[in-house]
């Protein structure tokens, strides 16, 4: 499949790297970017073709893959109508609907929604999926291998349900890089060398998530393996409920759901 991506920025910089991993074909990845500076980032990262604009000959490929952001998608959206003649279109924007692209499309009927995220770049993402109704069987298929090949792909029924994707996986990386930021303060603080801080905090996530996999206990069990009883965790844990840590967290999770819906709303009235 010859693929162009439209925005070459941070999350299509991440599918590229991870399709190349991937040994995907790299004279079949075209990047249309407006931006100087992540234009030549894109070409001398990952070798790629490189272009300022949308034009016949680039935009006649199997697959687009709309990859700026979601404020911008309207305006290439109205550029990219004139050249559709059946692609599959991949909209990454978060929160922007299908039916609203569409529409931006000229009622163009074959759009993917897609929500992956930045671990894609090692072959670690993981991909919330959803197709106009309108989508054929070898287009969501060619959707579910491009996304696969950089990670995890689960197809949603419901439209609705990318904004939690995107609260979750999408935005997740950022929330767990944020904790790691914590860790790695307080492990300088106390005299680690940051090398030593970062060994530490790193292997710590590494271990717990693949513990956490292979285990058939929820991790509300793990974590009380971790707790010994008038021990230190205990003492960490019970600071964390005494601050609402955990509360916080998921307020904060729900923030980002709504600010997807509400990206849908406020661009979607376009
Ligand atoms: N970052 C992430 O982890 C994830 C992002 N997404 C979604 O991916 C999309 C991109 O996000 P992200 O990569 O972070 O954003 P970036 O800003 O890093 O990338 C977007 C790029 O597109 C460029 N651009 C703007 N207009 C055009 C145009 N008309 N033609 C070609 N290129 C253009 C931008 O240039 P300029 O900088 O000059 O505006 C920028 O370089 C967003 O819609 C976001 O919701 C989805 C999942 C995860
Ligand atoms: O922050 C954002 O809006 C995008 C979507 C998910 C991750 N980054």
């Amino acid at each position: 499949m010859n693929i162009t991506f439209v925005g070459g920025g941070n999350m299509a910089s991440a599918l590229i790297g991870g399709l190349l991993q991937q040994d995907y074909p790299g004279a079949q990845i075209h990047v249309v970017e407006i931006n100087a500076e992540n234009r030549e980032k894109i070409k001398h990262q990952f070798g790629v073709t490189t272009g300022t604009e949308l034009r016949a000959g680039i935009i006649d490929r199997d697959v687009i893959i709309l990859a700026v952001k979601p404020q911008q998608l309207f305006t290439v959206a109205k550029q990219l109508a004139p050249l559709l003649a059946g692609q599959l279109v991949i909209s990454i924007a978060a929160g922007i609907r299908t039916s609203d692209l569409s529409r931006w499309l000229g009622s163009y009927d074959y759009i993917v929604r897609a929500m992956p995220n930045t671990p894609s770049l090692i072959r670690a993402g993981v991909t919330g999926l959803y197709a106009l109704p309108t989508v054929i069987n070898q287009q969501k298929e060619n959707a579910t291998s491009i996304l696969n090949a950089v990670g995890l792909v689960l197809w949603v029924e419901q439209e609705a349900l990318l904004d939690a994707v995107t609260a979750i996986s999408g935005s997740g990386p950022a929330y767990v890089f944020y904790f790691m930021e914590a860790m790695l303060q307080v492990g300088v603080e106390l005299g680690l060398s940051i090398e030593q801080a970062r060994q530490l905090t790193l292997q710590t996530f590494l271990g717990a998530v693949q513990l956490a996999g292979q285990s058939e206990e929820d991790v509300g069990i793990l974590r009380s393996r971790v707790t010994s009883k008038g021990g230190t965790t205990e003492q960490a844990l019970l600071k964390m409920e005494q601050e609402d840590i955990k509360n916080a967290i998921v307020r904060a999770v729900h923030v980002a759901f709504k600010r997807a819906q509400q990206m849908g709303d406020e661009l979607g009235s376009l």
